[in-house]
């Protein structure tokens, strides 16, 4: 296994995970670019990508456009852009992806390739949600795909300008559950750039799990405002949420994502969080598009596919697909 094998990176989406993630690569003696636009282009441009750990701050110069053109044939590209913006990149992305690239894709929620490969029964199924006329799907073949869930804190100090709070984990897979040999050297890469990674038995789960904990608060966050510690410390928004998780345990368990724990279980995990603004509320006040699809339609959508009747999870969508609209960010 050589080390060269992945020199070339590239970071589509340099915001909070991007610019990490970025950073920690070009660390650990990567050729990094980035492709940005507007404020954050610029910004990369003058100062280079800073990063923001405790006190410290680094800046590792990259090079840098909104045209990936510019950028070329990557070994590995990591897109790290929120849902919504996903089609727009799939639009784009070409020029960065030849045969042996591998694409890294460090988001939230249900990804497009899902069940490429996987779900038994459901394996190939194209999930409307998140990719809905599957341009997706075709601009970035799951081939390519090394799949990837965040367990890491990072928000922006300004544009260009991270800070990595706390979490440094990122567990990494291919679609298939191979442990191959490209996997395994980015997951040898992305240790060397100082972030923990592990190489999971079968991607699906992780990210099946982390979305059991984050499909409920984040909506519910959008829908009231309110901090995690406030969602669950209400009796009764916290048995609404164990309600919409047992649905979704259920399909998972018909996908091949079994959830052994019971959601008092991951009640724990969020209850640990404090007095936390959810991405989702975060993105709100910020003015962006919410995962609303990649978070929840898409259970919906699944529960739809293997029969399982979703009536908390469709009354949580139809709440906060109205409060989203109603905000011009759905
Ligand atoms: N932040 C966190 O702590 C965590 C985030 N995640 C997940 O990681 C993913 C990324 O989140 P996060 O880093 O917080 O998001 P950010 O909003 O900080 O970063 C997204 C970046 O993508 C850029 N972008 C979007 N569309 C394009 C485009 N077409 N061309 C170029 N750049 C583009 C945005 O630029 P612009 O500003 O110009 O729109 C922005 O810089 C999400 O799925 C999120 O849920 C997961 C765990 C933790
Ligand atoms: C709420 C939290 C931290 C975990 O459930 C989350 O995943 C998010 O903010 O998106």
């Amino acid at each position: 296994m050589t080390e060269k094998v992945i020199s070339k990176a590239c970071i589509y989406g340099a915001g909070a995970i991007g610019g990490w993630i970025g950073a920690g690569l070009a660390g650990a003696g990567c050729r990094l670019s980035v492709v940005a636009r507007g404020a954050t282009l610029q910004a990369l441009q003058q100062h280079g990508l800073r990063v923001q750990r405790g006190d410290a701050v680094t800046a590792t110069p990259v090079q840098a456009s909104s045209d990936p053109f510019d950028l070329g044939v990557q070994d590995l590209v990591v897109i790290a852009v929120k849902a919504p913006a996903l089609l727009d990149v799939a639009r784009q992305i070409g020029p960065l992806i030849g045969r042996d690239t591998i694409v890294l894709t460090a988001m939230n929620g249900v990804p497009w390739w899902f069940l490429q490969g996987f779900g038994g029964a459901y394996a190939g199924t194209r999930l409307q949600a998140v990719d809905a006329t599957g341009e997706i799907a075709q601009a970035i073949p799951a081939s390519h795909v090394v799949g990837c869930v965040v367990h890491a804190s990072c928000s922006l100090n300004a544009p260009g300008f991270v800070n990595h709070r706390f979490g440094n984990t990122l567990i990494v897979g291919e679609p298939s559950g191979a442990v191959t040999a490209r996997v395994q050297q980015l997951a040898a890469l992305l240790q060397r750039a100082g972030i923990d990674t592990v190489i999971a038995e079968q991607i699906q789960k992780d990210t099946w799990y982390k979305l059991w904990g984050n499909m409920t608060v984040n909506p519910i966050s959008l829908l009231t405002g309110a901090t995690t510690d406030l969602i669950m410390g209400d009796e009764l928004v916290r048995n609404f949420i164990s309600s919409v998780m047992l649905e979704a345990r259920e399909i998972g368990a018909r996908i091949g994502v079994p959830i052994a724990e019971r959601p008092e279980d991951r009640h724990a995990v969020t209850m640990k969080l404090g007095a936390f603004k959810t991405s989702m509320l975060q993105d709100v006040e910020a003015g962006r598009a919410v995962e609303l699809d990649a978070l929840v339609t898409v259970v919906r959508e699944l529960g739809q596919i293997t029969g399982v009747a979703t009536p908390y999870t469709d009354a949580l969508l139809g709440l906060a697909r109205l409060r989203a609209r109603g905000l011009g960010l759905y």
